[in-house]
C-alpha cells in the first residue's frame, strides 16, 4: 500500500527549504508526496519576501486534499498569517495520524516580521494537535518568550521540558552549536515526557538552506511509516546531515548554498 503523506508549506523557487525540500525528502522514502501552498517565498540577494495565497485559495486547496481518503502523516511548515493558522488547525481537527509541525518563525535567508498572536496560536491550537514540533533556537526563544540562549545541556533540556509543556506535545528542539562548543545540539522530550540529548560534531559548511524543512520532512515521512519518534529523530538528524554534506551552491554570487535531499539518488559523474 503506498503511504501518501502532505505537506503545508510555502514554495521557495530556489529550493532551500519550502515544498520543494519536503517533497524532494518524500521521494527518497518512495512515500507518495501531496501538497498545500501556503505562500511564495521570494528569496532575493539581500533578504526574503513573502507572498501569501489569498485565504480563499488556500482553503481550496485543503477542501481539494481532504477527497484523499488518508494521509499516513501531515507536515506543516510557513504559515503566514492567523487565518491560515486556523484553516490548518480545522483541517488537523478531523485527522487521526502523526502531524509534525514545523514553526517556520525565522529564516537563515532574512527576518520574516510575525506578530506575537501568531505566536501564541501556535501554542495554544496549533502544537497540541502536533505529534512533534520542531523549533529551532531563535525558534523557540520566541516561542517561550525568552531572550537568554541556553549556555549548558541542562539549561537547554529546560527549555525543551518548558515548551513540550506549553505547546502539549512532544518537542524536537534544534538547539545547534551555541550551547555546547563544536558540537551540534538537538533535544527531544517525547510523546510520555522522556528526554533525549541527541549530540553531534558540527559540520562547517555555507550550504544549509533546507536542513530544518529536510530535517522534519525526513521526520513526518518515517513516522507514516510507523517508525516510533525517538528512532525517526535519530534517522532525520542523521538524514539533515548527510544533506548538508552533499550540500550545494547554487550561484558564485552567494555564499550561502542549499542542502541536498536527494544525494542518494544522484549519478556521481
Ligand atoms: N552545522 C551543522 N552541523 C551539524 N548538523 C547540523 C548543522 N546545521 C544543521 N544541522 C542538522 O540539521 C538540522 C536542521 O537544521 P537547522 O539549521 O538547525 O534548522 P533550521 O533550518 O530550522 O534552522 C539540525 O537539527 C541538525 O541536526
Ligand atoms: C517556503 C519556505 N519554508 C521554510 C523555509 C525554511 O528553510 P530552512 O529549512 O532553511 O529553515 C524556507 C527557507 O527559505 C522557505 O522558503
Amino acid at each position: 500500500m503506498v503511504k501518501k503523506v502532505l505537506t503545508i508549506a510555502g514554495s521557495d523557487s530556489l529550493s532551500g527549504g519550502g515544498l520543494q525540500a519536503d517533497l524532494a525528502t518524500f521521494a527518497t522514502q518512495g512515500v507518495a508526496g501531496f501538497s498545500v501552498i501556503s505562500s511564495l517565498a521570494i528569496i532575493e540577494k539581500d533578504g526574503v519576501r513573502i507572498k501569501p495565497v489569498d485565504q480563499s485559495t488556500f482553503d481550496a486547496q485543503l477542501a481539494s486534499v481532504g477527497q484523499v481518503d488518508h494521509f499516513d502523516a501531515i507536515k506543516v511548515g510557513l504559515l503566514c498569517s492567523l487565518e491560515q493558522i486556523h484553516s490548518v488547525v480545522r483541517f488537523l481537527k478531523d485527522y487521526i495520524g502523526p502531524v509534525v509541525v514545523d514553526p517556520v518563525l525565522f529564516f537563515k535567508e532574512g527576518n520574516l516580521t510575525l506578530e506575537r498572536s501568531i505566536i501564541k496560536a501556535y501554542i495554544e491550537q496549533l502544537f497540541p494537535l502536533a505529534t512533534v514540533a520542531t523549533p529551532n533556537l531563535r525558534e523557540a526563544m520566541s516561542l517561550l518568550g525568552e531572550d537568554e540562549i541556553p549556555k549548558s545541556k541542562g539549561a537547554a533540556l529546560n527549555f525543551t521540558k518548558q515548551l513540550s509543556l506549553s505547546a502539549r506535545c512532544a518537542i524536537l528542539f534544534k538547539a545547534g552549536d551555541e550551547v555546547l562548543a563544536d558540537q551540534f545540539v538537538d533535544l527531544l522530550i517525547d510523546e510520555e515526557g522522556h528526554p533525549a540529548v541527541i549530540r553531534h560534531k558540527l559540520i562547517q559548511s555555507d550550504y544549509r538552506d533546507g536542513a530544518g524543512c529536510t530535517l522534519a520532512a525526513m521526520l513526518t515521512a518515517r513516522l507514516a511509516q510507523n517508525e516510533e519518534l525517538k528512532d525517526a529523530a535519530k534517522t532525520s538528524i542523521d538524514f539533515a546531515r548527510q544533506s548538508i554534506l552533499h550540500g550545494y551552491t547554487i550561484s558564485s554570487d552567494r555564499e550561502e548554498g542549499n542542502v541536498f535531499p536527494n544525494w542518494s539518488l544522484a549519478n556521481d559523474d
